[in-house]
């Protein structure tokens, strides 16, 4: 039987441009990546999203919009990692550095794929053409994606 964990994952949008946090220690050190995180017991997942995002960045947010699910299974590694993301345009705060995140904005026409998650250059152009989308990727590692399948979808 699969564990399942619940991740959120938030990408923060100001016209042409996304925050993206340079993930300083722990699980995806060294990329580039949106705010989120696990989704407490007592929280639901929407609330869990708007605490990592505060957490991570220091922006609060109270209209996050369902954009994607993405499920990540690892070889070898019997937990399924269940991943929402959400978008937002509507924030207030200033941006700041925590102990796991440094904060930047790039244009979104120079969004450093190299740097992140491989499977994020598949689905971003989904996402920056307002399509929703649905993805499972089987990793080998985190470096190698073994297969995957990738949906547009009407709903979440
Ligand atoms: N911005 N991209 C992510 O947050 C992301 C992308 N791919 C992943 C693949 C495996 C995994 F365990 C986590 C992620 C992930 N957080």
């Amino acid at each position: 039987a699969k564990m399942i964990k619940i991740l959120t994952l938030v990408l923060v949008r100001d016209g042409k441009r996304i925050l993206l946090g340079m993930k300083k220690r722990g699980f995806g050190e060294g990329r580039w990546n949106g705010f989120g995180g696990k989704v407490e017991k007592q929280e639901t997942v929407i609330d869990g999203a708007k605490r990592e995002l505060r957490e991570e960045c220091g922006l609060v947010s109270n209209i996050l919009e369902k954009i994607g699910l993405l499920k990540f299974e690892f070889v070898g590694d019997p937990q399924l990692l269940e991943v929402h993301v959400f978008t937002t345009e509507q924030f207030t705060g200033t941006v700041e550095e925590s102990s796991e995140m440094r904060p930047e904005w790039f244009d979104t026409t120079n969004i450093p794929f190299d740097k992140m998650w491989p499977d994020d250059k598949l689905w971003f152009p989904l996402y920056l053409k307002g399509q929703k989308f649905s993805g499972y990727f089987l990793f080998q590692g985190h470096d190698n994606i073994l297969k995957y399948t990738l949906d547009e979808v009407d709903d979440l």
